[in-house]
């Protein structure tokens, strides 16, 4: 039988507690039966389901789990991610989407604010401290 493939679309519209899937791997599970079960609770898999649709996940391998972990995910497996769909896997090397790409620059000019809005506010103050303290 032929793998399915999952779309970006398809994935996106599963992000309810009784309706859930992930993408691991460049795969897609259905999580829906195991939420309950979880160790590391519900809530890190809902929230989840709102980042996989942003950019590549990494979360199941950031938290390190364990071989009985993966050896659960197989009873799960919806279908293959598709390869060009507007997610980029992480094993895409260099992103053509545009809506990645979107997404990407609009995360970098974030974290760029947060470098430079503190940093004017300092600035701000000693210019403020040097001017009145020399008035
Ligand atoms: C189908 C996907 C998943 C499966 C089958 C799964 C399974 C498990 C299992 C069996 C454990 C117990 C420890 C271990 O054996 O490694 C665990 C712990 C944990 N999982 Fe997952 N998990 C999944 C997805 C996720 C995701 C997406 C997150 C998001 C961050 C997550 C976060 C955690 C955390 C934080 C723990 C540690 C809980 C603790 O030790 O207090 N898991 N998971």
């Amino acid at each position: 039988m032929a793998t399915k493939i999952v779309t970006y679309e398809e994935l996106k519209a599963h992000n309810t507690r009784d309706n859930v899937w992930l993408l691991i791997h460049e795969k897609v599970y259905n999580v829906a039966k195991f939420i309950d079960e979880h160790p590391g609770g519900d809530e890190v898999i809902l929230a989840e389901t709102v980042m996989q649709v942003r950019m590549p996940p990494e979360a199941f391998e950031d938290v390190g789990h364990s071989d009985e972990a993966r050896a659960l995910l197989p009873d799960m497996l919806v279908g293959d991610f598709e390869k060009d769909g507007a997610l980029k896997v992480k094993s895409s090397t260099k992103s053509t989407s545009s809506h990645s790409t979107a997404v990407n620059s609009a995360v970098e000019q974030g974290s760029n604010m947060m470098y430079f809005v503190p940093l004017g506010l300092l600035g701000a103050y000693f210019a403020w401290r040097y001017y009145s303290g020399s008035a």
